[in-house]
């Protein structure tokens, strides 16, 4: 497999089959909605798009990162997350990082949007279905994010099949700048458990693929077959 790891600044064309790697804590988040039940997650392209959907659709969840902010249902953490119901919900995602990433390779064929909890779900769809040039998008600071890296690297070396041991990657996001972040509590919106939620490995069976629907760019659980 043809694998480019780049960061959002560096993406220059249309990729055929985009990975958006956000593992803290974006896609990470949209893993646990979808399994707390949510049916869809629409990714907004500014907090007033977000809010303007909401009001919109009252009964749509409407997320976003940092503190919690007027207007919003709730905050981009897994463990603030994990106990919602959100059985059959449209949530509405904004961050700063991860949804600008998915937004930015919106024209791609097939955009993949991923994180160390559904690595090897991601892994076998590429591998099923056949993409051999894949552009990974690293979404945190600016291509340069180590926990990023580290489970894109990760799940490319998986999709070629190379047997490759997740210990060091998991060891390098838990040493990143973000998980330092989250753990010193500089990152608002954050619960204790944040970092270990975000390095389970696997801890969703599905994979995440993300599509243009009626001009917004929509996340959804993706069913992988076993290979
Ligand atoms: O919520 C997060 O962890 C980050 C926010 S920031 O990088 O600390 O500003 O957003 P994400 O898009 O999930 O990386
Ligand atoms: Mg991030």
């Amino acid at each position: 497999m043809d694998a480019r790891f780049l960061g959002i600044p560096e993406l220059a064309e249309v990729p055929s089959t985009a990975v958006v790697v956000d593992v803290m804590r974006a896609f990470t988040v949209a893993a646990w909605a979808f399994g707390r039940g949510a049916e869809r997650i629409v990714l907004a392209g500014s907090p007033d798009e977000a809010l303007a959907l909401k009001a919109r659709h009252p009964d749509w969840v409407a997320l976003k990162d940092g503190p919690p902010a007027p207007g919003f249902d709730a905050v981009n953490s897994p463990g603030l997350l994990r106990s919602a119901d959100l059985g059959g919900r449209t949530v509405v995602q904004k961050t700063t990082a991860g949804t600008v990433g998915a937004l930015a390779v919106k024209d791609a064929p097939l955009v993949l949007c991923a994180g160390f909890v559904v690595a090897e779900a991601t892994a076998r769809l590429l591998r099923a279905r056949g993409c051999d040039d894949v552009t990974f998008v690293v979404t945190g600071e600016d291509g340069r994010a180590e926990e990023d890296l580290a489970c894109a690297q990760y799940i490319a070396g998986r999709a070629a099949g190379t047997g490759t041991d997740s210990a060091g990657f998991l060891d390098r996001a838990a040493g990143s700048r973000a998980a330092a972040e989250l753990t010193e509590g500089v990152r608002e919106g954050a619960h204790p458990d944040d970092v270990a939620l975000c390095l389970e490995l696997d801890r969703f069976s599905f994979a995440m693929a993300a599509a243009v629907e009626d001009g917004f760019m929509v996340l959804r659980p993706y069913a992988v077959p076993s290979d």
